[in-house]
């Protein structure tokens, strides 16, 4: 497969909107604040305080050295890193994992190592997931004894068939 083609950005965009500020406390005051790697990018790489291994098939809840108030309204959805993922095959057990607006604790990232072979070796200060900040609706659960109908009825699982190969 060839990568596709993309041309030379002609100088950094500039984020589209106003960021939604974030108060952010560290922890750790010598690991960095989250941040993203590119203008644009949707999530912030979040760091590992701690040297960890993690054998294969094993998980560890992993600090992350900040504690975040999300103003309401908002989530931050802990995501893996695909480039771990693919490298190593690190991925997130409860992905994404949701950080409530009214929480105050330290961000943690439920790792596990899905490599069948391999331990994985992260060390302190290391990228090991990244938080995406979404709006949020709060939803008001509205009982009723029947639904409204719709094209897709009940249908799921696969009801729509498999692959798509012909
Ligand atoms: O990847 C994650 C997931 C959750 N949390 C924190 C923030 C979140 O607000 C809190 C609770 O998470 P969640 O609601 O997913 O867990 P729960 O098992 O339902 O716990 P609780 O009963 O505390 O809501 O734990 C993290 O730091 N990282
Ligand atoms: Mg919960």
């Amino acid at each position: 497969m060839t990568e596709p083609a993309t041309q030379p950005e002609p100088q950094p965009e500039p984020r589209p909107e106003q960021p939604l500020e974030i108060q952010v406390v560290r922890l750790d005051p010598d690991l960095p604040l989250p941040a993203y790697a590119h203008p644009g990018d949707a999530g912030a790489d979040l760091l590992t305080t701690v040297d960890v291994t993690l054998a294969p098939g094993e998980r560890a809840l992993v600090p992350t050295g900040i504690a975040i108030a999300l103003p309401s309204g908002h989530v931050a959805l802990v995501h893996p890193r695909s480039g771990l993922a693919a490298r190593h095959g690190v991925s997130i057990v409860n992905s994404p994992g949701t950080v409530d607006a009214g929480y105050r604790g330290e961000v943690k990232v439920l790792l596990v190592n899905l490599d069948p072979a391999e331990p994985v070796e992260l060390r302190r200060g290391d990228r090991i997931a990244q938080l995406v900040v979404q709006r949020v609706e709060t939803a008001a659960f509205v009982e009723v004894d029947v639904l409204p109908s719709s094209q897709r009825g009940t249908g799921g699982y696969g009801s729509t068939g498999g692959f798509g190969r012909p």
